[in-house]
């Protein structure tokens, strides 16, 4: 038997129940203890504000650590990219798509139409800084909570569009308001969008570790997360800062595009290198000290710091 603990939220259950059923295929028997965290309680402030260290996984990583539950399962994007002692993530799904888009009730929404005004609801770092830097017109407002609060927020008026990740949205059976789909290349995704990761306290028994391993873990998505974090870690970074980073495998080589932006978007600095999957953390690391070392070093201590105010 396999205990899965995790947040009680729709898309936080339907990936749960996504690894439950890769689980249950690979002979295993699952059970599934749901709760509601900190992160879901508070809606009113951003993730940057609360300070993103743990809220949605502190209190799971505890039932892990008592024993209470085997795993827990949670949006690898979701997942700082340095986990606290004594926890691990042990396997990675195979990746949904990983671009952003919007949402719209009003499919006559058109951003790229710049003489006509446009509000878009977010409050990724991220998706503010690339939309001030591409798309300049357009007017942000704050918006959080879950993807059900959110599009009803917009259906009150709150904002003409929402920005989303595609994984999240078609998962929920919303992908027939997509009204626009954001290129890879200039939206460079986060770190671990589109990815459902597996996190076990490390004295885990090692034969469940290859159990579970052996019916979720997908080895190309595995790759491209290991790089993708090992940069993020490397910025000492989570989601409360506008970096990004998207690998990919082909064949044995990986491509990892990742940087990081200032928050008013003014400033990006990015870089695509390629690597060995066989190493994929030496690659994230690589890409990592040269955006630190490329005026990102700077950046971070900026950003930091408006954060603070
Ligand atoms: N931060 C919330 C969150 N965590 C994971 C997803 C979407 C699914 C995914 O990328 O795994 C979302 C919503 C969003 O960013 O639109």
């Amino acid at each position: 038997m396999i205990t899965i603990g995790t947040r009680k939220s729709k898309l936080a259950m339907w990936q749960t129940e996504t690894v439950a059923s890769m689980l249950e295929q690979g002979g295993l028997r699952t059970r599934i203890n749901s709760m509601e965290t900190i992160g879901d309680k508070i809606l009113d402030r951003s993730i940057a504000k609360i300070g993103s260290k743990g809220v949605f996984t502190a209190e799971l990583e505890e039932q892990l650590q008592s024993g209470l539950t085997d795993i827990a399962v949670h949006s690898a994007k979701d997942m700082q990219s340095q986990l606290p002692d004594g926890f691990t993530l042990i396997a990675y799904t195979k990746r949904e798509k990983v671009n952003d888009i919007l949402l719209s009730d009003d499919s006559s929404v058109d951003i790229d139409a710049k003489d006509k005004p446009l509000i878009i609801g977010t409050s990724s770092v991220r998706r503010r800084a690339f939309l001030r830097h591409y798309y300049p017109h357009v007017q942000l407002v704050e918006m959080r909570g879950n993807l059900q609060t959110r599009i009803r927020k917009m259906q009150e008026g709150a904002c003409d569009a929402l920005m989303l990740a595609y994984a999240g949205v078609v998962r929920m059976g919303y992908g027939d308001m997509i009204v626009h789909e954001f290129g890879v290349d200039q939206f460079v995704p986060p770190v671990g969008q589109g990815c459902i990761a597996v996190e076990c306290a490390v004295t885990l028994a090692p034969e469940k570790v290859e159990k579970i391993r052996a019916s979720v873990n997908d080895l190309q998505s595995e790759a491209c997360l290991l790089a993708e974090r090992a940069f993020l870690k490397k910025l000492e970074g989570g989601c409360s800062i506008p970096a990004f980073g998207h690998a990919t495998l082909d064949g044995d080589e990986l491509t990892l595009t990742a940087g990081l932006a200032s928050l008013d978007g003014a400033t990006i600095v990015r870089t695509t290198r390629k690597g060995s999957a066989r190493d994929p953390e030496k690659l994230g690391i690589a890409v990592g000290e040269y955006i630190l070392a490329n005026n990102g070093r700077k950046m971070l201590a900026e950003i930091k710091n408006l954060q603070k105010s």
